[in-house]
């Protein structure tokens, strides 16, 4: 089992009119990928490897600030609770592992009067608000295809996704910093990002050029996940699977240590899809396999897990 490749050209960013049938080829490609590992990457989507880049530069400046610079942003000093700076060790992704080595930075809000970290890093909030819309346009355009994929309403997926960019929708935009590992410090079975499935509807995952991602196939095994330099790697989340009543995949996945010697640091940018917070998420084919949850209610829930509180 591998990780399908698939040309979104026909549906690019910016592209106003797409036919019926690049829609229905889309959609088909898209369901094989959903319904087998839950990840695929597109390529031309529009998000070009230059805006990434960008991305991951003026978030590596970021990271590389004095600590006394990125505390008075940390999450839990915002409205917006998931919004802000998480210090390195912070969040455990598999709560049975010691704190994941990364540090990161969750774009949660883009309410205007918000205060962004701007010294010695002033393009920050220019490129990741820009870079955020730009996820949000991508994963609409996903999300109408995963829903004509499975023979749905079209707008059943998106009319619970009106919401994006606001403070009544919790999806986030989530630059991540790996340091170089000090193997000295390392402690027992801790890795740079533990097993986990995302909660949400579906992430859009940029990896830098180190790679480094492990995915979990049907089976079992962990795939590698090598970086595709122009593509965006696209994968169901939780809340998701739970919606198509299981049809849609949503696979555990990792970041281990790198091999020994390997003194690189590693980044990459997360953009979770979440339904808006009063969206009520019931199974779409009518199952009712789950009982309907609050978008939000489950959100919550699933941060007290990685986050040891709520
Ligand atoms: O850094 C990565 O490549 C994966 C991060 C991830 O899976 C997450 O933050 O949910
Ligand atoms: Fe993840």
């Amino acid at each position: 089992m591998s990780i399908p490749v698939v040309d979104f050209t026909s549906f690019k960013l910016d592209k106003s009119h797409v036919s019926d049938e690049d829609l229905e080829k889309l959609g088909v490609e898209l369901r094989a990928a959903f319904t087998g590992v839950g990840f695929v990457y597109l390529a031309n989507t529009g998000i070009v490897q230059s805006e990434v880049d960008k991305v991951m530069a003026i978030s590596k400046k970021f990271f590389l600030l004095p600590e006394e610079k990125k505390r008075p942003f940390e999450r839990g000093n915002f409205a917006n609770s998931n919004h802000g700076w998480v210090s390195f060790g912070r969040e455990r992704l598999n709560p049975r592992r010691p704190g994941d080595l990364k540090e990161s930075f969750n774009i949660s809000s883009l309410c205007p009067d918000i205060n962004w970290p701007s010294d010695g890093v002033a393009e920050f909030r220019e490129t990741l608000k820009s870079f955020y819309l730009r996820c949000e346009d991508l994963s609409l355009r996903v999300l109408k295809l995963m829903a004509l994929s499975l023979d749905l309403n079209p707008d059943v997926f998106l009319e619970a996704h009106t919401c994006m960019s606001t403070d009544d929708n919790a999806t986030t935009l989530r630059t991540l910093y790996y340091p170089p590992v000090d193997t000295g410090c390392v402690k027992d079975s801790q890795v740079r990002c533990g097993e986990h499935s995302d909660y949400g509807s579906i992430t859009l995952l940029f990896q830098g050029p180190e790679g480094g991602l492990q995915v979990q196939s049907r089976t079992g095994t962990y795939l590698s996940v090598p970086s595709i330099p122009g593509t965006v790697l696209v994968n169901i989340a939780d809340l998701m699977q739970r919606w198509t009543g299981d049809v849609f995949i949503s696979a555990v996945h990792r970041v281990l240590l790198p091999s020994d010697g390997d003194s690189s640091s590693r980044q990459s940018l997360a953009f979770f899809v979440h339904p808006d917070d009063q969206a009520v998420i019931t199974c779409c084919d009518g199952s009712n396999k789950y009982p309907p949850v609050k978008a939000l209610d489950y959100l919550m829930e699933r941060f007290g897990e990685s986050y040891g509180s709520t």
